[in-house]
């Protein structure tokens, strides 16, 4: 595991470049011509002004208003940072920008006003409101944070919420109900502690007291100790909580309490109060970015304990990421004018429920998980379960349209769950996805290049990732040298070896023997096999072949031939198989998008591009996805009668033949095999018809080659391959000088490949 002090580099680096902060701005009209930036500024712009001059509500029409939300600070209470400023507090708010986009595909302006006053920061707040469709407010204390969001609501008709009370009450209250029950307990019996009485503090109190908990069951302690009905200078807030128990310390209330709710600063809690609970103690010590204990401490503490933290690294993560972006999505979509009590609610049943159904493969797999079951260490659902926008935003939205505050109510629910998962499309899960995957069932990786910088790295972080265990290949003082400058620590899990060096002879000469006998009768001799396997790719593909590594990854520094030879050379095609080829898996803005074959068929026939349509859906499997193909031309449907048509005709009526119970048509061109109505339209009969298809074989090398690239280029889209198909074990090759983050995420790949049974390997891949 990285060292905090690593993790503290690493975040500043993460935050610092390419280019400094975590979001921009991006058009989402063409500007290409001066036609374009006529209708997009003067003199065409002025259209939409005066439409909206004459009603308001068509900037809803015309502008990104209706899904634009300010994510606005004064930074007065960030994380549990305390009062750091408002510049201090833009990363935090950048990155709720970002969770905003990701989760729910809202866009955020984030803002950082420099002000303590209340008054000032509601008036700039009102002044610049009129930009935006909702306000979200972040981490501002309390008690100010109550005024401020009560007099907005108020005087605003756009949905206006303070995260850190309504965000983290709904999801610490989906989380409580859940936990409760799984303790065999009661909401209206349970003693709770809440440590803290702040903005989020109050606000969770009040939900779970609207959900069964009861005043008087309740203890509320400050920075100066339980809040006592008889403490003096109280503000309204804290009386509202204010307990007739005379105790005086978190000590005192934490004996036979049932739950813990920590919303306050880190450590204060100790073993010894945690094991004067009653049995089934629920803590959420949800103090960022430092739990009130930690959570190893916990578990390791007591046995019966159901605990959660505001953070991502242990089980149940009990942090507001799962709430607003999903609530605004709702509140937006029928363009309500409040986040009211019924909205709220809504969102905690539909949460709470949502981790009681069975979880789907694809979140398991993100998470690195065989199997998450509603239970003490899965109380509420994990942040990428896509499932969340699609269940979470309809609640939201039907308790708005109900208690009449949705100006826009929906009327086609159906459209709307179709709408809402069209918005999960591209970001970076299929890498995320890829890691954890990977990091089920770790795998030694030879780097046949491990002596230059960037390949260690990668090596270094898929190691440190739990994605593989790296066999690092290449002159023994270089790497042991890099090692030391990227404080790559040398563990027992990682082996070096230079296969030029005297003491790996003996190795390179038993593989050479083994060479030998499968080549003798191709003219090598067993001096030119020696020779040879000193060669790191030979070496390299020789250990995978021997099983003395499990998949094997080259290409960095060296020209694609002098790859490519030794591994089809050394490892050769798995059965069935005539012909290798290589897709790339393209990070698009629609999603995950399959491109085959990219590499190396320069003019396949029909019946290869049958066999890569094959090879192709294989991948797809790999990865959990279901493929859905298409064969690409520059004709729809017989359009042409070309012979390059043709070709691609006569490998979809192989295909359909052979294969029948694959999702694959064409022949297609590439817009109609992306654009779902288009082809619905026009080619009902298509097997594809009304399908999002998620991979395109090309009928050429040209045309894989180019347009992948041009992807790439033009959209900035992450690329992940070339990922060789068809070979009998794992090898992969990298791009000439790809970057680290590319080797990582072939690295998974690679393990990932090397998890599949060669027996599944073979059937899946013959087209025969
Ligand atoms: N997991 C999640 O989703 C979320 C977690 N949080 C976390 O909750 C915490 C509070 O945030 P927020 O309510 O916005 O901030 P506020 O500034 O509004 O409240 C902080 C509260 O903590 C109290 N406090 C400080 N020291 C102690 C102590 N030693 N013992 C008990 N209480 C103490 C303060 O007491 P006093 O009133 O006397 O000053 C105050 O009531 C932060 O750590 C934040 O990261 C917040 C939102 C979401
Ligand atoms: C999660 C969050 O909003 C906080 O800790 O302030
Ligand atoms: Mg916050």
């Amino acid at each position: 595991m990285p060292s905090n002090e690593r993790q503290r580099r690493e975040a500043l680096v993460y935050h610092a470049k390419p280019k400094p902060g975590k979001i921009e701005v991006v058009p989402t009209k063409k500007y290409a011509t001066q036609r374009d930036l006529a209708l997009a500024y003067s003199p065409g712009v002025a259209a939409p002004c005066l439409e909206i001059e004459k009603d308001k509500n068509n900037s809803y029409k015309y502008t990104s208003k209706g899904n634009l939300v300010a994510v606005i600070s004064n930074g007065t209470a960030v994380l549990g940072l305390g009062d750091i400023g408002p510049e201090a507090s833009k990363p935090v708010m950048e990155g709720k920008g970002l969770l905003f986009k990701i989760f729910a595909d809202i866009d955020v302006f984030d803002i950082e006003v420099d002000t303590k006053d209340v008054e000032e920061f509601i008036a700039t707040v009102k002044r610049i409101a009129p930009t935006f469709g909702g306000i979200n407010l972040e981490d501002i204390k309390a008690p100010e944070a109550f005024e401020i969001e009560r007099r907005l609501k108020e005087e605003l008709d756009i949905p206006v919420m303070h995260d850190d009370q309504h965000g983290t009450a709904i999801i610490s209250a989906a989380a409580l109900l859940n936990a409760v029950e799984l303790a065999g307990k009661k909401m209206e019996e349970v003693k709770i502690v809440v440590s803290g009485a702040g903005a989020a503090a109050v606000s969770c109190s009040r939900l779970y007291k609207s959900f069964g908990a009861k005043a008087e069951n309740m203890v509320m302690i400050d920075s100066k100790g339980v809040i006592r009905s008889d403490r003096e200078n109280l503000t309204d807030e804290k009386r509202e909580f204010a307990s007739h128990r005379i105790i005086d310390s978190l000590d005192d209330a934490m004996k036979d309490a049932d739950v813990f709710v920590g919303l306050s600063v880190a450590d204060i809690v100790t073993p010894a109060m945690l094991l004067s609970m009653a049995d089934n103690p629920i803590v959420f010590a949800m103090a960022n970015p430092d739990p009130e204990i930690d959570y190893d401490l916990a578990v390791n503490t007591r046995k019966d304990l159901i605990m959660a933290t505001g953070r991502s690294d242990h089980p149940n993560q009990v942090n507001n990421v799962l709430g607003f972006p999903f609530i605004f999505r709702g509140a937006l979509d029928v363009r309500a004018s409040k986040i009211n009590e019924e909205m709220k609610k809504a969102a905690v049943r539909a949460l709470a429920n949502l981790a009681k159904q069975a979880v789907p493969e694809q979140v398991n797999i993100a998470y690195g998980e065989t199997k998450l079951n509603f239970g003490r260490e899965y109380i509420i659902p994990k942040p990428f379960d896509p499932r969340l926008l699609t269940e979470v935003p309809p609640a939201v939205a039907k308790a708005a349209m109900e208690s009449g505050v949705a100006k826009e109510p929906i009327e086609d629910w159906q459209r709307y769950e179709d709408e809402l998962y069209e918005r999960l499309g591209g970001d970076n899960k299929i890498t995320r996805l890829l890691l954890n995957r990977a990091k089920m069932n770790p795998k030694r990786v030879v780097y046949a290049e491990a002596d230059h910088l960037d390949v260690l790295k990668a090596a270094q972080i898929s190691r440190d990732e739990g994605v593989c265990k790296p066999i690092l290949l290449g002159r023994r003082e270089v790497i042991l040298e890099l090692m030391q400058e990227i404080e790559f620590e040398n563990g027992d899990d990682i082996v070096i070896i230079d296969p030029k060096s005297d003491e790996q002879k003996e190795q390179v000469n038993a593989y050479a023997e083994k060479y030998w006998e499968t080549s003798q009768r191709k003219g090598v001799t067993l001096y030119e096999a020696q020779k040879l396997l000193r060669e790191r790719n030979y070496f390299a593909a020789m250990m995978v072949n021997e099983g003395d590594a499990d998949a094997l990854l080259s290409g960095y520094s060296r020209a694609y031939p002098t790859v490519v030879r030794p591994i089809l050379d050394l490892i050769g095609m798995a059965k069935g198989v005539s012909r290798i080829a290589a897709t790339n898996l393209m990070n698009t803005s629609r999603g995950p998008l399959f491109i085959s074959d990219t590499s190396i068929n320069i003019n396949p026939s029909a019946g290869d591009l049958a066999r890569i349509a094959k090879m192709t859906s294989y991948i797809l499997k790999m990865f959990g996805m279901e493929p859905v193909m298409a064969m690409i031309s520059y004709a729809n449907y017989g359009s042409s009668h070309h012979p390059e048509a043709r070709k691609v005709k006569d490998a979809v009526e192989i295909l359909h033949a052979k294969s029948p119970e694959l999702l694959v048509d064409g022949e297609l061109q590439v817009d109609f095999a992306l654009n779902k109505e288009m082809l619905q339209s026009k080619f009902p009969f298509s097997k594809l018809a009304g399908r999002k298809v998620n991979a395109l074989i090309f009928p050429n090398l040209d045309s894989a080659n180019s347009n992948y690239k041009l992807i790439k280029e033009l959209n900035k889209a992450d690329s992940i391959g070339p990922i060789m198909m068809g070979l009998k074990k794992p090898a992969h090759i990298l791009q000439l000088g790809a970057s680290v983050e590319e080797m990582v995420n072939m690295t998974a790949v690679a393990v990932i490949d090397a998890q599949e049974k060669d027996k599944k390997r073979q059937a899946e891949l013959s087209i025969e």
